[in-house]
């Protein structure tokens, strides 16, 4: 099934659970949470006070994409202020195993995230023990960014590789992406799509709705 996980990096945060429950009511079924350090990445978004009070406003599935460095410090933290998903980055921990250990642990969807400069194939030990990987169609650490197409490629990689292997890994897509080109990444084999600026710019149900649309055409022509 292809699911959108809209990105409340580009939210009016004065607003927040009021634009998350129009996105849920919409239709979305994941919210894209994007947690910046101010190392990782340049930037500093949010962290685990706002994920815990956006848990109290809503019961969507919380995909939380860490751009942080060493992630293994804060699995507990995010676990326990409602992440349903933890993604890490491969190129943020020398410990990626124990890395997905610990959010296995803790009963939480296991993701892996790649950055556009690393290759898929170094994805490839850790494969069969996540629930999804993240390939990142933009550098990490800013929202509105455009898509970078080469990334695309990389996600047919990763999807032919998890076929190869007999795997039902989810393949998800990050950055620049809008309705327009939401198909590229469909058709290069990811099937969890976020989008931030296309959703939360405005008419958020609408954005939603004709996302979901493209989503479910995709799956019929599959
Ligand atoms: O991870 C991110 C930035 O690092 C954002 O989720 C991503 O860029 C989505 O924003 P947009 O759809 O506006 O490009």
């Amino acid at each position: 099934m292809n699911i959108l996980s809209p990105s409340i990096l580009a939210a009016d945060f004065s607003r927040l659970g009021e634009q998350i429950r129009e996105a849920e009511h919409a239709g979305a079924r994941y919210l894209h949470i994007d947690v910046m350090d101010g190392m990782f990445v340049p930037d500093i978004s949010f962290g685990m006070p706002v994920i815990l009070s956006i848990r109290h406003c809503s019961d969507i599935f919380f995909d939380v994409h860490l751009m942080i460095q060493k992630p293994e410090r804060y699995i507990k933290e995010f676990a326990d202020c409602g992440a349903d998903l933890i993604n890490f980055h491969l190129e943020a921990t020398e410990d990626v195993t124990g890395t997905i250990q610990k959010i296995r642990f803790l009963g939480k969807k296991v993701g892996i995230t790649i950055s556009p400069h690393t290759p898929a194939k170094a994805l490839e030990p850790y494969l069969k023990l996540v629930d999804m990987v993240l390939v990142m169609t933009v550098k990490p650490g800013f929202g509105g960014q455009k898509l970078i197409p080469e990334c695309l490629d990389k996600v047919r990689e990763v999807r032919a590789m998890v076929m190869e292997k007999g795997l039902r890994t989810d393949i998800e897509v990050d950055g620049g992406i809008r309705l327009d080109n939401v198909d590229l990444a469909l058709e290069a084999g990811a099937n969890v799509v976020v989008a931030g600026s296309a959703v939360f710019q405005n008419k958020i149900s609408e954005n939603v709705r004709q996302f979901m649309e493209k989503l479910k055409k995709a799956e019929v022509n599959d």
